[in-house]
């Protein structure tokens, strides 16, 4: 197992990063690259380990795919000739490749198995499953419960309208993509309004969808187009150098090329509200998608609310970042309405707790979130990843407030979403405070 001892004592965090892509839109500029006919090229796509693994199972289905650098080129004969894959389909640590898989294949015309790392296969697929039951696909389990692996053989679908019970970008997607091979007008309500990266890609490749509110709809049977795809950075990713930064004890630090999606920049609401300095400037757009360039300043923090169940879904994967500065922050930081994040690559309201808690931290677990008592200081000591990448950089970026190293035990992880992690950490924490 990969282990790293991280100094980072009295350091300044400053200088520059280019965040790399974002992986929610690099997963999906593969997958409807590969459903269209046609040549669709991607620029700076994200190379990290789920993103590859999404490349790789379309090519086990027959779409040419070819990476070089952060340059993506999609050759496809589109999904009616797709080929049933010889091998199972892997996908790794990725639960947006499965579940947004499982949509995809429930219409094709091929029938395959998707099966996952032991992470993965843990995670709860019925969300996706049983509304795709409702449409008339045919997905089998091997186990008594709803986990890969699974089996899909393709089939005609009917639409359906569905509401589902989580607020989840995956499921949505899932039976978006379904939908477009069905045979009428599938409709989605959300609860609360997820990442609409889907939504805004269909009609990047020109697949005709009506949005209104919380509801989106798809009509089956459009064929759409082949397109060039621009991915901007990934919010995820700079979360880790936005907090950074923030909890230095000196520096200005720029992030460039960030997406700055609505339903993505919940961190920023929250930083705001615990008095951060954060400035955005060179805002933009490029291919459906706003992106901009973030100015953050070392600041006091004080503590607050994040509960609002509309606010939740733009920041669900920055919770474990968010906990760390809110232990930097005065007064009380209470998170509510995050059941979700006892499903992801780990649980990670416990992974949070315990693991800070250990440096001396003092957070409250809850069922559904976390209470963090503020400010303290934390201790050297040792971060288990557990094998979930948000967890092993949230342990690195400790380490700038912590009174000696920290060891991030499990580091290899990080690759799936942010391989170039390390360099870009020891890039911006080169100067000293004296
Ligand atoms: O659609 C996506 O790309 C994602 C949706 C979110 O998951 P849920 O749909 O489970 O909320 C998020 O946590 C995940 O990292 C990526
Ligand atoms: C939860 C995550 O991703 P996924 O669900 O795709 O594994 C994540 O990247 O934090």
């Amino acid at each position: 197992m990969e282990t790293k001892t991280i100094h980072l004592q009295d350091v300044k965090v400053d200088g520059e990063i280019v965040i790399p892509g974002d992986k929610s839109i690099s997963h999906r500029a593969i997958m409807l690259g590969s459903i269209v006919t046609g040549k669709t090229t991607a620029e700076n796509f994200l190379t990290g380990e789920d993103c590859l693994n999404t490349a790789q199972i379309f090519r086990e289905l027959g779409v040419k795919i070819e990476i070089a650098g952060t340059d993506v080129i999609i050759e496809s004969e589109g999904i009616q000739k797709w080929q049933s894959p010889k091998v199972p389909l892997d996908c790794g640590n990725s639960g947006t490749t499965a579940r947004l898989l499982l949509g995809i294949l429930a219409g094709s015309p091929i029938t395959a198995t998707i099966i996952g790392d032991q992470y993965l296969s843990k995670r709860p697929m019925d969300r996706v499953v049983l509304p795709l039951h409702n449409m008339g696909a045919h997905i089998m389990s091997e186990r008594e419960e709803l986990v890969l692996p699974l089996t899909v053989q393709g089939r005609a679908l009917r639409p359906i309208e569905y509401t589902p019970p989580v607020a989840s970008a995956q499921v949505k997607s899932a039976i978006l993509f379904a939908g477009l091979q069905a045979s009428g007008t599938t409709v989605v309500h959300e609860l609360s309004k997820t990442r609409d990266h889907t939504e805004r890609m269909l009609e990047q490749f020109n697949f005709q969808i009506e949005e209104r509110d919380l509801t989106v709809s798809i009509k089956g049977g459009q064929r759409g187009e082949a397109t060039h795809v621009v991915v901007p950075g990934d919010i995820s990713s700079a979360a880790f150098f936005i907090v950074a930064a923030l909890i230095a004890k000196a520096g200005t630090m720029t992030l460039k090329k960030v997406g700055l999606n609505e339903t993505r920049t919940g961190i920023l609401d929250v930083v705001e509200a615990m008095g951060g300095r954060v400035e955005i400037i060179n805002r933009s757009t490029s291919v459906g998608e706003p992106y901009g360039d973030l100015i953050i300043t070392a600041s006091q923090l004080m503590g607050t609310t994040i509960e609002d169940e509309a606010l939740m879904p733009r920041l669900i994967d920055e919770l474990p970042i968010i906990a760390l500065l809110a232990t930097q922050a005065s007064g009380k930081t209470i998170i509510r309405n995050a059941s979700e994040l006892r499903v992801k690559e780990t649980d990670r309201i416990t992974a949070v707790a315990s693991q800070l808690n250990a440096l001396g931290a003092n957070i409250e677990e809850l069922e559904d979130g976390m209470i963090i008592h503020g400010p303290t200081s934390l201790r050297g000591g040792v971060i288990d990843s557990y094998g979930d990448h948000r967890i092993g950089m949230m342990g690195a970026i400790a380490a700038l407030v912590a009174d000696g190293p920290i060891e991030v035990k499990d580091t290899a992880c990080i690759a799936i979403s942010y391989p170039q992690f390390f360099k870009h950490l020891d890039k911006v924490t080169q100067s000293s405070l004296q």
